[in-house]
Parts: C-alpha cells; structure tokens; sequence
C-alpha cells in the first residue's frame, strides 16, 4: 500500500485566534515494502506529518492517500477509522498507553475493540509475545511489574496486534539507554524484513535514518525539501547544513578518511621521473621484491 501527498497543509486551531501553520504544500510518496526515514530540524512538521499517515488529523489544505483511500478536509470519520486499521502508530513512551491487568489483556485490547474474536486475538498476542522477545510467562504478569524495555516491547505487541500492514515510528526509542537503543531497532528492522512491513520512522537520529533507511524525507519549516535514498540525501551535506541537520557518523567518518587519502597523495605521488630513478636504483641493488 503506497501512501502519497500531495500539496498537504495543515493548520493547528483553524479559524480560531490560535491559528497556526504547520504544513504547506508536503509533496512526497513513501513506497509500499518501503523503510522510509522522515528527518528534519525540531519544529520542522515531522509530528504533524505523521499524524495524517493514519488520519489522526486531516490535511486543512491537499490529499494524503494511504491505498486507495483518499484523506481531504472533509473525509468522513468511517473512513478514517478503516486506516488506522491498516496503519499503526507507535509512539514516543507507547508504554505510558498501558492500561490492562494483564499483558494478555493489553494486546488483545485493540483487536478485539475492532470485533476481531477472542480466539484469534489471544492466539495472536501469543505470536507477538514470541515475535518480540517476550518470554512467554509475561502473559499474566501486569504490565507495570516488568522492565522498561519489555514494557515497550508489549505496547510495540498491541499495535502490531491490529496486523498494520504500515508501521508509524515516532523516536521509537526515546528513554531508552544505548543497549534498549539498537535492540529495539534492530527489532524493527527484523519485523520490517519479516513481515513485509512499510515502515515510516520520524526521528532525530541521522545515524538510524542512515543505517536502517532505504528512503529519506527530509523537512523543514512544514514542507518536504529532499527526498531520495540516504546515498543521495547524506550526499549533499551543504543541502543538509542550510537545513540545520548534521551527518550520520558512518558517513562522516568515511568522508574524513577519503580527505586523508586526498590530502596525503599529493606527499606520496610520485612524478615519472622519479618513478623511473627509484627502479633503476632498485634494480641496480638486486632488489626483487615486486
Ligand atoms: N497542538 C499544536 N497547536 C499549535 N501548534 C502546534 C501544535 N503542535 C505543533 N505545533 C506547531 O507546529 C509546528 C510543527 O510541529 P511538529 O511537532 O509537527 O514538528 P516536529 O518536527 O515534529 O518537532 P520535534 O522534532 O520537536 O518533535 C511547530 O511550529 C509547532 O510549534
């Protein structure tokens, strides 16, 4: 299911004293089976954005098609809802959602809201408590009696409970330490491969849109100005810096030895003449070695 945008505006308190723009004129297409990295510079409309990947808001001004399911000003809330069972949303602290006695309970909340039966739902919970690392003991334990990281597995499990077929990460990771860090990604990126699933990370992190990315949307000041893949995108870093971003550290550090390599050549670039001084003195020495 590809999601396209065209032209999308969006304006916080429309019509109200308190109006204020977030979006203007969003053009940009995030391929299905795609792993796609939104950037941008804090304030830039990455949020905003996100929020009308399942319709949680409605552009004021253009269309945003998830499918085949177009989202204007004046969508109806049925159509909305069939979205958000296609798309879900992860958000920052999802684990702060957590309501249930049970963490059997907690995953099985979504689905069985939307009618799905109980069987099927607790047969799924199961599956997401394998899929996720969870051991398996975990499914009568109240949520709040575990570790910060397996908690945000269990909130991870009751969005993907609703079997999205589109994956909305907002700084998935927040809170996290380094360790929490790269094996929640690392996670996601196998869940992505897995399960074929479209995967829309927003974050702050260069590194992770650069590691884990195959597309790049890169905002500011509530419009898209760059998309591509990360070659193309961390390519341009002059681009990058006019719109306060930075480059992931791989990057950085292969642009700083392919300096090195230039800034030493010159001292070891030898002109013909010397080339041919340097073999007749080694030949005359009965030196061999090449
Ligand atoms: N509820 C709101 N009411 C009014 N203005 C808002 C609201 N939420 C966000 N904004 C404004 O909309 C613009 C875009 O905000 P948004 O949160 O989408 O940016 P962001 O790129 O996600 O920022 P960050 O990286 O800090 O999360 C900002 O100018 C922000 O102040």
């Amino acid at each position: 299911m590809d999601i396209s945008l065209q032209q999308v505006g969006y304006l916080y308190g429309k019509d109200t004293p308190f109006e204020k723009r977030a979006l203007h004129g969003v053009e940009a297409t995030i391929p299905s089976g795609s792993y796609t990295a939104i950037i941008g510079h804090t304030g830039s409309g990455k949020s905003t954005l996100l929020m009308h990947l399942n319709g949680l808001l409605k552009p004021s001004e253009g269309i945003v098609k998830v499918g085949d399911v177009a989202i204007h000003a004046k969508t109806k809330g049925k159509e909305l809802r069939e979205i958000r069972r296609h798309v879900g949303i992860v958000f920052q602290f999802p684990e702060h959602q957590l309501f249930e006695e049970t963490v059997l309970k907690d995953i099985m909340f979504g689905p069985l809201n939307f009618g799905v039966s109980e069987e099927v739902a607790e047969k799924r919970a199961y599956e997401l408590i394998k899929l996720l690392g969870l051991p398996e003991d975990v499914a009568s334990k109240s949520p709040f009696d575990l570790s910060g990281g397996q908690m945000r597995r269990v909130a991870i499990a009751g969005v993907l409970a609703f079997n999205p077929s589109i994956l909305i990460l907002d700084e998935p990771t927040a809170g996290l330490d380094p360790r929490g860090r790269k094996e929640i990604m690392e996670l996601f990126h196998y869940l992505h491969k897995k399960e074929n699933l479209t995967t829309i990370l927003v974050t702050h992190s260069m590194d992770d849109a650069a590691r884990y990315a195959d597309h790049v949307i890169v905002m500011h000041d509530g419009t898209s100005v760059m998309t591509g893949s990360p070659t193309e995108i961390f390519g341009n870093e002059e681009q990058l810096l006019a719109y306060r971003l930075g480059l992931p550290k791989t990057v950085k550090f292969q642009r700083d030895i392919e300096k090195l390599i230039d800034r030493s050549l010159p001292e070891i670039a030898l002109t013909d003449e010397q080339l041919a001084k340097m073999i007749a003195q080694a030949a005359q020495e009965g030196d061999h070695s090449c």
